[in-house]
């Protein structure tokens, strides 16, 4: 690899800043969240949004609760300039909602931006420049003096504009584009200036926003380069000192969260990080990371595979299976411990709610491997757990007990695990809870063996004939038998004594499968038969006639293990 064509980021920004405070602060509450899917995420897709998809991702965001919505660069494109006239002209704008609008440091394009927001009821105009070395050589032509007068020109013409509309309804913004590759002390200059330009004051304060437009360095330096500028920008509180970071190297949402942490009040962001290139940081994942740490994010995320589904279809693009938060698999475990971890995570926190006395979805959160209820984005816990051969004992057990009601035995679930190992090796699928019934059935219930050594339950009849002594008349392979006990169960096996068949009961249990009296039974029995220990599954609406199946699926079972 040819390394060495690059140089280290600590070479190309240095920032003055030795005691920094950002490491020991705390995330305690939601920053202004700025979506701007419908500018920086539309200008990165294939095939941009037309009006229609605008006016849905749109909606989307307001039925979210974004306050601040960037809708556009309404100078660059005619559906852009349309949506903006749209949103003007429909009077549908909610009264605690800005949008902004984005342009460069260019008279004409200005004057066309406010065009585009005559009659709105409340606008923010974004003006941005490069404010890099490589940008203002390379890409615009000037030097570090030309730069800032054509900055501080341009912004003269947005402050006279923003005060030809009625007074308070525009307000400001900046953005020193490549703010992480610009020298601190130039950034300062420029935004110091515009702060003044535009007489900034807390009740009027102008928004700077340092993004990190294509991102070199490690969290640490923005979260640096952020500190410096939270301390030093002039009039501060006159400042929203916002961050937009893109995720080149894949830390994006590390970015905004050490931003935060360094005095960033505002993060602009996409959902589910489209945008340029590797996308802009991720709006989702940051709410959703606060929400996980007692956070309010302050943004509905409860349904959230509409959010995703509308942001698909507005975008074109497919959100990744394994998107955090979102993904068809982030809710899952495939693999044995991961499963035993969660089942018993899912029973401990069933228990402790109801010991509370509240509803588990009140409960605090404490199930391993998942790092928040999947409910609170409303996913279901049916997805949670799936079988394939890296799965145990605890993954199939948990979906026969909440598919079917079924609750096996802790010692008959190793068992039952391996067979289903062997049929998810064998056939390098998945197994859904269907398929692990269906295996269940034809193990334990039907296990429709060697026709010709299974014994087969014809007619049969228990009586209690004096009290506490009972008889079973039962026929077995076309024989009739008969036995006496002091159990309808134990006269049954005393009747396949008579037919040479000896089995000892060493586990017994049963259970309802559903609650009513038209419930069926299930009983499970681990048995001795003629020297052979197996298990036997039983299920009726008879629980009487559960267990004596239960014991005869023993007693055939036993037959094949010891030909196996
Ligand atoms: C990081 C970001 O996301 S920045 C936003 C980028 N978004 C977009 O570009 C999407 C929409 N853009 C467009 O549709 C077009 O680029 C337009 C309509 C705005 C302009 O198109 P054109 O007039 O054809 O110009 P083009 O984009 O090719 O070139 C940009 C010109 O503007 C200059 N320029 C670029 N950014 C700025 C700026 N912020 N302020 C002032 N001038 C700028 C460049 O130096 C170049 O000037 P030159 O023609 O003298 O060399
Ligand atoms: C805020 C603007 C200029 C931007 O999208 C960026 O720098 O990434
Ligand atoms: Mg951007």
């Amino acid at each position: 690899m040819p390394s060495h064509r690059y140089r280290s980021a600590y070479e190309k920004v240095s920032v003055p800043l030795t005691d920094r405070a950002w490491p020991t602060a705390r995330l305690t509450r939601a920053p202004l969240w700025v979506p701007v899917d419908l500018r920086d995420g539309n200008q990165a897709l294939a095939e941009p949004m037309d009006t229609a998809r605008k006016s849905e991702m749109f909606a989307l965001m307001l039925a979210m609760g974004y306050k601040e919505i960037e809708v556009g660069y309404p100078s660059a494109s005619q559906t852009d300039y349309d949506f903006v006239r749209h949103l003007a002209t429909s009077d549908t704008l909610p009264e605690d909602v800005t949008v902004v609008v984005f342009t460069p440091a260019k008279p004409d394009l200005i004057e066309r931006t406010f065009a585009s927001i005559e009659g709105l009821p409340r606008a923010m105009v974004h003006m941005y420049t490069a404010t890099a070395p490589t940008w203002r050589e390379v890409v615009l032509g000037y030097d570090r003096d030309g730069l800032r007068e054509l900055i501080t020109r341009n912004a003269a013409l947005v402050g006279r504009l923003a005060d030809r509309h009625r007074a308070g309804t525009v307000r400001l913004q900046f953005s020193p584009e490549v703010f992480n590759l610009t020298e601190p002390d130039y950034v300062l200059e420029v935004c110091d200036s515009l702060t003044e330009l535009w007489d900034a004051s807390p009740d009027r304060p102008v928004v700077h926003n340092l993004p990190a437009t294509v991102e070199i360095a490690s969290p640490n330096v923005y979260a640096d380069q952020i500190e410096y500028m939270h301390r030093n920008l002039a009039r501060r509180d006159a400042v929203i000192l916002s961050v937009h970071p893109h995720n080149d190297r894949g830390t994006g949402v590390a970015c905004a969260e050490l931003a935060v942490l360094a005095g960033a009040q505002r993060v602009e962001g996409c959902l589910f990080g489209n945008g340029e290139r590797t996308g802009n940081v991720d709006l989702v994942t940051l709410g959703l990371n606060l929400h996980a740490q007692g956070v309010d994010p302050m943004i509905d995320f409860s349904d959230i595979d509409e959010i995703r589904r509308v942001v698909e279809h507005c975008n074109r693009l497919p959100v990744h299976i394994r998107h955090p938060y979102v993904g068809d698999l982030v809710y899952t475990a495939f693999s044995g411990t991961h499963q035993d971890a969660i089942k018993k995570g899912m029973t401990h926190h069933a228990a402790a709610a109801a010991a509370a006395g509240v509803p588990e979805r009140e409960h605090p959160w404490n199930v391993p491997y998942l790092p928040i209820d999947p409910a609170d984005v409303g996913r279901g816990y049916e997805a949670v757990i799936r079988v394939n051969s890296q799965s145990g004992k605890g993954g199939v057990s948990y979906l026969l007990q909440t598919e079917y009601g079924l609750d096996l035995p802790r010692a008959l679930q190793p068992e039952f695990s391996a067979v289903v190992q062997r049929a998810t090796d064998a056939s390098g699928t998945e197994a859904s809870a269907g398929d692990l019934f269906a295996l269940f059935h034809a193990t334990y219930l039907d296990p429709g063996t060697d026709p010709d050594g299974a014994v087969v339950l014809g007619p049969w009849s228990t009586n209690e004939i004096a009290p506490g002594e009972h008889e079973c008349v039962c026929v077995l392979s076309a024989v009739e038998y008969r036995g006496r006990g002091n159990g309808p169960l134990s006269a049954f096996i005393r009747a396949l004594a008579e037919a040479g068949l000896k089995v000892d009961v060493l586990t017994y249990a049963e259970h309802a499968v559903d609650s009513g009296l038209d419930s069926a039974a299930v009983c499970y029995a681990e048995c001795r038969v003629d020297g052979e220990v197996s298990w036997g599954v039983g299920m009726d609406t008879s629980v009487l006639a559960a267990s004596v199946r239960a014991v005869l699926s023993a007693v055939n079972r036993a037959a094949v293990v010891a030909s196996s």
